[in-house]
Formats: structure tokens, C-alpha cells, sequence
């Protein structure tokens, strides 16, 4: 694994990787993915789910390291036998995050996070797919219901299966669940990723949706195949135009500070003492592209 000294971790970039397939388990060694869900779930069909667990055991026994990549195993719903057996294959397994799939609500949060402890004592970080209707009504009782949980992670295509939408480029059909979830999510302190997109040959509208996600509050997104890597972790990427900004508030808040004052004002505009916290977000998440050595992501500006 790559020397890091990092402290914070960025989730630009989680990439399904479904685990039955070799070569996509290789394949994910390199790549440049904040992090690296293992999925034993949706990607893997019923006849190779023992495949798809053996083969990840076999991948983590060679080498557990996948760069700097998080790794997350996405287990299948632990009511059924199939999650069972998931979680009694990973139990041992050297990861940072389990997902599960398709929570709706606090209380079956609540068993599966006491299945998992059951299993293994380290306490392991807990993600969640949120990917139904009944789950985004609820997804407020969900964040509640247990700090363990720092990770929310949208599921787009059952969710507009289920909502019956139109698939649009713009994706309106999405929205108020999309902010819904952002609004459990950020309300409880949880990351929250968007689910991916699946139009793999439409560049375009997939740099739309990474763009329009950032802006609508997302940390990162999933993303379903290597060749959407490079620009969903650019969209997330700050630029140097934010990151001048960042400076810039930082210094005038803490002058006025000094001061006795709580605000500043920089080219005609008010800063107010909560643009700080997002001028230090920037600036961390700046600095964590750096040391990952990804700086020709920090392009001039959005
Ligand atoms: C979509 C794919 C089936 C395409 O696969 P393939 O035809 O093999 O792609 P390429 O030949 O273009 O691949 C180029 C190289 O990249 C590697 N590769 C491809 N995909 C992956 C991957 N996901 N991880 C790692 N490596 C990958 C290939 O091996 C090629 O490299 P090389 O071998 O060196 O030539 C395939 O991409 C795929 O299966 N993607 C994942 C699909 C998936 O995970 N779906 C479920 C997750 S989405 C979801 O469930 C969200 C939620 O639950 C919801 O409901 O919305
Ligand atoms: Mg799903």
C-alpha cells in the first residue's frame, strides 16, 4: 500500500468491483479509486456467489493492499443465507467497511450492525445503500439510528426502478430523493455518495451527473466501470480558483478575529465564520490530492 500520512479520507471515487470476476479484482489493484467496493451482491449472480466470496478471500490472501483504495465489501441483505455465508466468508478479512444493501429502516439497521459485532469485534465502519422509496422516507430514522454509520451510499437504478421515473440526463425525476438523503445524511454527519451512472459510453452526461452531485452536496460518487474514474474524481477535485478562495477566507476571518470582529468582507461580499469550515474542508481535501499525488486534477477552475 501506498506511505500515507493521511489523516482524512476523501470518497471522490468508490468503484464497484463485483468479485467474481478475476480480472476486475486485479484490475482494481491500481486504479485510482478513494476507495473499492468488493460487491458480493447486485454485479454477482445467484450461480457464482460462493465464486464471488472465494475469489475475494483469494484476492485479499495474495496481496490485501489496493493502493490507497478504502476497502468495502457490499454483503448481501444478512436476512437471507446468502448474507450469512457473505459475513461468515469476510469475517477475518482485513477491510475498513462493510455495505449493506437496501436499508429501510432504523430497526433492521439496528439487528444487522448487532449480526456484524456478533461476528467480528472490531467494530468495523458501517455503510449503508440507500436505494428504495420506503428507505429515502425513512432515511432521517436511519442516519439516527447509529453512529457506527458514516457512509450513505445512493442506489440509483433500483430507487428509479421503483419510482417509476423517466430516465433523463438531467435526472429530474431524482432530485427530491437525492437531496432528501443528503438532508438525512448531512444532518446526522454521515458521508453521503451518489449512486453511479450507467451510461458508460455517454461521457458527457456522466460528467453532468458527478458535477450536478457535487453541487447538490454529495461527497463523492460510485462509479461502475475504471473509465469513469478520471473525471468523477475531477468533479470532486477543488480547483485552484477554490482553493485561493479557501485561502483567502481563512486569513480574512482569522484578521478579523484579531480584530474583534466575526465577519469579513472580501470583494464586496460578507464572509460569515461558517465559510471557514468550508475553506478548511477545501484546503484538507486539497491537500490530500497532493499527497496522493494526483495534482493535475487541480485544474483552474470549475
Ligand atoms: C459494465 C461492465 C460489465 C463492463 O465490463 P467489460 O466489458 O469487462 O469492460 P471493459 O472491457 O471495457 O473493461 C476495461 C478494463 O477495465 C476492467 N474493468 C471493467 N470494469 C471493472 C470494474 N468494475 N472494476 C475493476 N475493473 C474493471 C476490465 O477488466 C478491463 O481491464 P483489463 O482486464 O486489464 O483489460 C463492468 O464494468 C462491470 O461489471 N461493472 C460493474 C457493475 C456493477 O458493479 N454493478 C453493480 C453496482 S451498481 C449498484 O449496484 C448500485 C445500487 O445497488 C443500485 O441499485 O443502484
Ligand atoms: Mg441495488
Amino acid at each position: 500500500m501506498m506511505e500515507s500520512t493521511l489523516n482524512y479520507r476523501p470518497r471522490r471515487t468508490m468503484l464497484y468491483v463485483p468479485t467474481h470476476v478475476e480480472r476486475y479484482l486485479e484490475k482494481a489493484r491500481g486504479l485510482a479509486a478513494d476507495s473499492v467496493i468488493f460487491d458480493l451482491q447486485e454485479s454477482v449472480p445467484p450461480q457464482h456467489k460462493q465464486t464471488a466470496r472465494d475469489g475475494l478471500i483469494k484476492a485479499f490472501s495474495q496481496s490485501k493492499d489496493f493502493e490507497y483504495s478504502e476497502r468495502i465489501v457490499r454483503v448481501n441483505p444478512l436476512h437471507t443465507e446468502w448474507g450469512k455465508e457473505d459475513l461468515e466468508a469476510i469475517k477475518n478479512l482485513d477491510i475498513d467497511a462493510i455495505l449493506l444493501p437496501r436499508i429501510e429502516s432504523a430497526d433492521s439497521l439496528i439487528q444487522y450492525i448487532q449480526q456484524i459485532d456478533a461476528i467480528r469485534s472490531d467494530k468495523l465502519d458501517i455503510m449503508i445503500n440507500i436505494e428504495s422509496p420506503l428507505g429515502v422516507m425513512h432515511a432521517e430514522e436511519i442516519c439516527a439510528a447509529s453512529d457506527r454509520v458514516s457512509c450513505v451510499v445512493m442506489g440509483v437504478t433500483d430507487l428509479s426502478n421503483e419510482l417509476k421515473i423517466t430516465q433523463t440526463n438531467d435526472r429530474s425525476g431524482l432530485l427530491t430523493s437525492l437531496s432528501l438523503v443528503v438532508l438525512a445524511a448531512r444532518a446526522y454527519k454521515k458521508c453521503v455518495i451518489d449512486g453511479p451512472h450507467f451510461d458508460l459510453k455517454n461521457i458527457q452526461a456522466c460528467e453532468f451527473s458527478c458535477r450536478q452531485a457535487r453541487d447538490l452536496g454529495f461527497d463523492g460518487k460510485a462509479v461502475v466501470h475504471p473509465i469513469q474514474l478520471a473525471y468523477t474524481n475531477d468533479a470532486f477535485t477543488p480547483k485552484l480558483d477554490d482553493i485561493n478562495r479557501a485561502k483567502a477566507i481563512i486569513e480574512a476571518i482569522n484578521q478579523a478575529n484579531e480584530e474583534g470582529r466575526n465577519v469579513a468582507v472580501i470583494d464586496d461580499r460578507l464572509i460569515e465564520p461558517s465559510l471557514k469550515e468550508w475553506a478548511e474542508r477545501v484546503l484538507t481535501l486539497y491537500n490530500t490530492v497532493k499527497e496522493l499525488g494526483q495534482n493535475e486534477l487541480i485544474g483552474a477552475s470549475r
